[in-house]
């Protein structure tokens, strides 16, 4: 109802909200942190990409983030409500309802045609499927005609535009993208790209995506930049020259400092 009082001022709403997030993985030598304490909020309906040098924590931010990892401490909020921190069966529960992820490998089911696939995690969740839904992200994103067809017959760049229509159909408060071009040739790449800017702008979708290319990064509303597990950088409305020259000049940081302390990656 308009004219409610609420407290504070209006905001766009909150689809992720990470703090002093840190993951520590106990390795068989010595421990790696690979997030350090990192802090993040990312508005509703936002395209954000995430760079970084190798080994900066990119995966593991997403990973974390999307509850597929656990962190060692911090906290990770999606749509405003908290990961649980316990039990497997609880943050699967949670993850269904509200993450979705796309792989760089696209991870259908080879023996259930497309429009199976998509809407398998429903009724993994016991759920019935929705065919119009199903129906709807398929037409949005240009591939209805590809619905009784199975994964080999489709090309890898058409695989991966199912991927995200699975990842989409439950509507998730936050799609998370890790090097989703990274097997595909150029153009395929692009339509990916464009596939996930239409997410955004169609269904208001927050999408948050880690690549290694300064074009595709370019594609997003916003660049943050890690380095050793560390947010070092923010770019608001990126263009593809800029991303690069600040990877370049991150690349080189992070080298040099490694080089100084003999630290390998
Ligand atoms: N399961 C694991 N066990 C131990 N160490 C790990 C594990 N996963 C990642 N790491 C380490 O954590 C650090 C961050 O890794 P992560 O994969 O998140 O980096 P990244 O930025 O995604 O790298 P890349 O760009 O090469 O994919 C690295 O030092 C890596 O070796």
């Amino acid at each position: 109802m308009y004219g409610v009082t609420t407290a504070g001022p209006p905001r766009a709403a909150e689809a992720l909200r990470l703090e002093a997030l840190t993951k520590v993985y106990e390795g068989t030598s010595r421990p790696v942190t690979a997030l350090d304490a990192v802090s993040l909020t990312l508005p509703a309906g936002s395209f954000t990409s995430v760079m970084g040098p190798s080994g900066s924590g990119k995966s593991t931010l997403l990973q974390c983030a999307a509850g597929l990892e656990t962190p060692t401490s911090g906290r990770v909020l999606v749509g405003g409500e908290e990961l649980p921190s316990g039990g497997e069966a609880a943050v699967t529960r949670f993850r269904r309802g509200r993450v979705g992820f796309v792989f760089q490998q696209y991870n259908l089911v080879p023996y259930l045609t497309v429009a199976q696939n998509v809407t398998l995690p429903q009724r993994l969740a016991g759920r019935r499927p929705a065919r119009k839904e199903c129906a709807t992200v398929l037409g949005v994103l240009g591939i209805s005609e590809l619905a009784e067809r199975r994964p080999a017959e489709l090309s890898g760049g058409q695989q991966q535009r199912v991927a995200i229509a699975r990842a989409l159909v439950s509507r998730p408060a936050v799609l998370f993208a890790d090097e989703p071009t990274g097997a595909l040739d150029t153009a395929s790449g692009r339509q990916v790209l464009r596939l996930l800017q239409e997410a955004v702008r169609e269904f208001g979708q927050t999408v948050v995506m880690v690549t290694h290319d300064p074009v595709a990064a370019a594609c997003a509303e916003s660049v943050v930049f890690l380095a050793d597990g560390r947010i070092v950088d923010r770019l608001a409305a990126p263009d593809a020259d800029e991303v690069a020259r600040r990877m370049t000049r991150l690349d080189e940081v992070v080298a040099s400092r490694h080089a100084g302390t003999g630290a390998a990656r």
